[in-house]
Order: C-alpha cells, then structure tokens, then sequence
C-alpha cells in the first residue's frame, strides 16, 4: 500500500450529485483517474451525457463503468425511488458525495422567499435525502463515506449570502451530528469548505453578485476546480472530517473557531470599506 494520496480506488463506486458540471464534475474525473466506477446524479440529461463521456476518458482499467442517473435532489421520494433500483443494480457506493448545489446572491430583501427555498431544497434537504437513502445501507454494512459541500459561507456571514449561507451553515450542522452518530458503523463523514471557485455556478452568480459580495469574497481569488477536486480526493483518502482546499480559507475558519462570532467584526472592516465605495445599491 502506497501513501494515502497514491491510493487506488479499484472496484470502489462513487456517487457524485452534481456530477456533470464544476466540482463534482472535477472529483468525478479524478476518481476515475484512480480506478473507481461512478454513478453521477444531476438533473440536465444532455449535459449528464457530455460529462459521461469525459468521465470515461480518465479510465485506467476495462473494468469501470459510469451510469447517469437524471435526478432532482430536491424531493426525498424521487431521491429514493430513483436511486434504490440503481443500487440493486449495481451496489451501494462506497462514497457519497453532494456536490449539488445553487445560488442566488443579493440582499435579503430582494431575494424571493421562492429562492431561499430552491437553495434550501437542493443544498440541505438534496444533501439529507441522498443521505437518508444511502446512510441506512451504509451502517448495515458497517462501511462508507458520505461527503458535503459546505463553502467558506458555511462559518462566515458574508454580504449577500442570506440565503446560500443559510443552507450551508445547515448542510456543517447535519455533518457534525453524522460524524458523531455514524463513527461507531465505520462510516466516515467528511465536510468541504472551498472558496469561490472557477465554475459555471460562480459564473452564473457573478451575473447578480452584488458589487460588496464581489469586493469581499474577493479577498480570496477563485480556486480552479481541479485543484478543490484534487484537495477533496486528498482528504477523502486521509480519512479527514473537514477538508480545507487551500490555506486562506483554512486560516479564515481557524480565525472564527478563535473568535467565534467576533470574526464578523473582523469581516465589517471589509465590508464597510466595499459599503462606503459602492453604496447599498451596488
Ligand atoms: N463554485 C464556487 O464558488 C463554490 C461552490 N461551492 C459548492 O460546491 C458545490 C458544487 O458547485 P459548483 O461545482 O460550483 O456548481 P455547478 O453549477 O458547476 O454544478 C452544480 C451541479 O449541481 C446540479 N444540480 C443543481 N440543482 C440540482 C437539483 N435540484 N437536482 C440535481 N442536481 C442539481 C447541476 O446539474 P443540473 O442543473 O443539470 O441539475 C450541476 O451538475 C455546490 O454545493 C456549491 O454550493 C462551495 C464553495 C464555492
Ligand atoms: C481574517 C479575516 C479576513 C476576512 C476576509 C474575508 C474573505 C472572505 C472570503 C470568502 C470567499 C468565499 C465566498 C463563498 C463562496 C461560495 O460558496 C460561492 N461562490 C458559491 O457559488
């Protein structure tokens, strides 16, 4: 057995939500790069076929497969009824992963109770269903891995993100409690808290993003989504809880778990800087 991060993935199936585009589509590439088999669940049907036929490039052995399964995340029944047979077909994964995942960033005021829901729906309750179809079958086994995206805006409030942040601080509060409850099944859970990364979600954001969301996340330049894969696929392997992609963030989320909510003070001098510039209208 090599290092923990030369470690094959041989004969290991991986579901990834959100696994035709950014992210998930990255991890999905990676993991086929170390031999495992996926199955990769999104809504789009067209680009579920584009992402099928990229995945299967990376391949290094004639003995993996990828299935697409079209899915929305966001209601339990659909997740259930949807995913049961593809597991009588072809096993319960050995990792999980939701990555499925929206955004709408603006103000509170001018974001519709409509889209706190859709964030809502696909970033927390798409993370509980898949969880809640899988995790059962997971500890009757006494082995897996679920994992989450969570965001920088999972520890920090950050101008614009009522709603995103909302979700993600949830998805942090649902992983803490698995962590706990799962460890004795040997089943791992494990939490990813990226900064912005380079992604048709964070172009599609950056269509709306007020221009203090800007200013402030900016702080941080985006991240490529092959190194956040890459990071994640490091951490999965390592067996970690929380899995930081790069060192800023991690100083970040060090710098609140110190400070505690106190960190948003730290935030407002960014903040106030970007108010004072642009205005609230901005
Ligand atoms: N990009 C960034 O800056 C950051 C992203 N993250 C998080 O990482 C995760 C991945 O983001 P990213 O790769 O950027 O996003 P992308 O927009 O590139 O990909 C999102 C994926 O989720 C799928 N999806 C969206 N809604 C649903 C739904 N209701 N049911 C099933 N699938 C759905 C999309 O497919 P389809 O639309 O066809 O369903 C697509 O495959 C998200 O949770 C995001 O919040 C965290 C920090 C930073
Ligand atoms: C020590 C104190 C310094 C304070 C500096 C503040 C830096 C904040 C950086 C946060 C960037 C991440 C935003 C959310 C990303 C995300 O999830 C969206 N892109 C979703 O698409």
């Amino acid at each position: 057995m090599g290092k923990p991060d030369q470690m094959k993935l041989s004969n290991k199936l991986v579901l990834i939500s959100g696994g035709s585009s950014g992210i998930g589509l990255s991890l999905a590439k990676k993991m086929a790069e170390k031999g495992a088999s996926l199955l990769i669940c999104a809504r789009r049907e067209n680009q579920l076929a584009t992402a099928k036929e990229e995945i299967s490039k990376s391949f290094i052995d004639d003995r993996q497969f990828v299935e697409t399964v079209s899915v929305d995340m966001r209601s339990f029944e659909t997740v259930k009824n949807t995913l049961s047979p593809v597991f009588d077909r072809f096993g319960v994964p050995d990792i999980v992963v939701h990555s499925a995942g929206v955004v709408y960033p603006a103000v509170f005021e001018k974001i519709s109770n409509e889209q706190f829901h859709w964030m809502m729906d696909t970033n927390y309750f798409g993370a509980v269903n898949l969880f809640q179809t899988v995790v059962p079958k997971m500890k009757e086994r006494k082995s897996g891995h679920i994992v989450a995206m969570g965001s920088a805006a999972s520890f920090i409030g950050i101008w614009g993100y009522s709603a995103y942040s909302g979700s993600k601080y949830a998805i942090r509060g649902l992983c803490d409690v698995l962590r706990s409850e799962l460890k004795p099944y040997h089943v791992q859970v494990s939490i990813v808290f990226p900064p912005d990364t380079d992604t048709p979600q964070l172009a599609y954001e950056n269509q709306f993003k007020p221009k203090i969301t800007r200013e402030v996340s900016g702080t941080i330049k985006p991240l490529s989504p092959d190194f956040v894969a890459t990071k994640i696929l490091q951490g999965i392997q390592q067996k970690k809880y929380v899995i930081m992609p790069d060192r800023d963030t991690k100083l970040l989320y060090t710098a609140s778990n110190l400070l505690g909510t106190g960190i948003h003070r730290v935030l407002d001098y960014f903040t106030l800087k970007a108010f004072n510039k642009y205005g609230p209208d901005a």
